[in-house]
């Protein structure tokens, strides 16, 4: 393998050239003969900023682009947040590998406040995420919640010029872009379950291409592969799309994995959870399993709902 260059199609906010950087990096210390070099683009997603992401149907709005240029031959791989990853992907394209999971928690970021209990009747916490919003709202049923899009540093921005009192990001990317000062507080798993995926990157790219594969595949994290395919079976079989009112978290107990998974309705008047444990290989299984027990439960209605609203 001799003197092999390796595209990253990447979008070009800090998170994704962050996270982009960060797989060029590992794969040009572990192979000396490869020069990894980005390809900065825009997406749809970049594009339509002021439109809640649940309105424009979420699904591969900011990775659609980075695929067809895979496609082409423009570029060669692919760095997605996993969250933002959705469960199918184009003929001929795989997501070979998961990177170790950076913390898979949502922060609680304040200039004045350190926790969602401490908010007084009436404060406004900004978030663009319909699981967090119903999270948040089952607790705190005197808070508001407002709608805030864009990207980390836009976010926080917004919350400097005073529009929300408080704002829920994912830990991860605070962490990942040195801005982990703004984080008051982390919200645990039980006050906050997660997104599928959350806090881990994945790599996208050709599934032809035998050489790539054998490149990439020391990146891969088998604990974080294991949780995060658990949680996305869950999705999966809840036919969840990424901006759906859905928590879906997995830990490995040993050889053993617990799933837990939450869906509810945005405005927080019904929160349905569940959990599973099993064999730590059988997390897709066990992910369909409780999708099936969520979606008997009555997540069907509540999703059908949230889809045709
Ligand atoms: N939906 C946007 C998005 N996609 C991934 C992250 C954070 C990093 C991660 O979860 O890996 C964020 C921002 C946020 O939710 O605060």
């Amino acid at each position: 393998m001799a003197n092999r260059i390796i595209r990253i199609a990447t979008r070009k906010s800090l998170l994704a050239l962050w996270q982009a950087h960060y797989v060029k990096d590992r794969l040009e210390a572990l192979h000396h003969d490869v020069t990894v070099e980005l390809v900065p683009m825009t997406t749809q997603g970049d594009v339509l900023l002021d439109t809640p992401l649940s309105k424009i149907g979420g699904k591969g709005l900011f990775i659609k682009e980075l695929e067809q240029a895979m496609l082409d031959g423009r570029a060669d791989i692919a760095v997605h947040s996993m969250k933002d990853v959705p469960v199918e992907f184009p003929e001929g394209l795989g997501l070979t590998v998961i990177c170790e999971r950076e913390d898979p928690r949502d922060a609680f970021v304040s200039n004045h406040y350190k926790t969602l209990a401490e908010l007084p009747a009436g404060a406004v916490v900004g978030t663009a995420s319909l699981r967090r919003e119903c999270q948040i709202r089952a607790r705190y049923p005197e808070l508001q919640v407002k709608t805030l899009r864009g990207n980390v540093q836009t976010r926080l921005r917004k919350l400097d010029d005073g529009e929300y009192d408080a704002i829920i990001l994912a830990a991860a990317g605070l962490k990942r872009l040195e801005l982990d000062e703004r984080i008051a507080g982390l919200l645990s798993p039980e006050d906050s379950l997660p997104a599928n995926g959350q806090g881990a990157v994945g790599i996208e790219c050709r599934l032809d291409d035998a050489e790539l594969l054998e490149l990439l595949a020391p990146l891969n994290d088998r604990d974080t592969r294991l949780r995060v395919e658990a949680e996305r079976a869950m999705n999966h079989g809840l036919q969840g799309g990424c901006q759906v009112p859905i928590g879906s978290y997995a830990l490995l107990e040993g050889d053993q994995i617990w799933l837990r998974g939450l869906v509810g309705r945005p405005d927080g008047s019904e929160v349905l959870y569940d959990e599973i444990r099993g064999p730590a290989d059988q997390g897709q299984a066990l992910g369909a399993e409780l999708a099936k027990r969520l979606l008997a439960a009555g997540a069907d209605k509540i999703l059908a709902e949230v889809y045709s609203s």
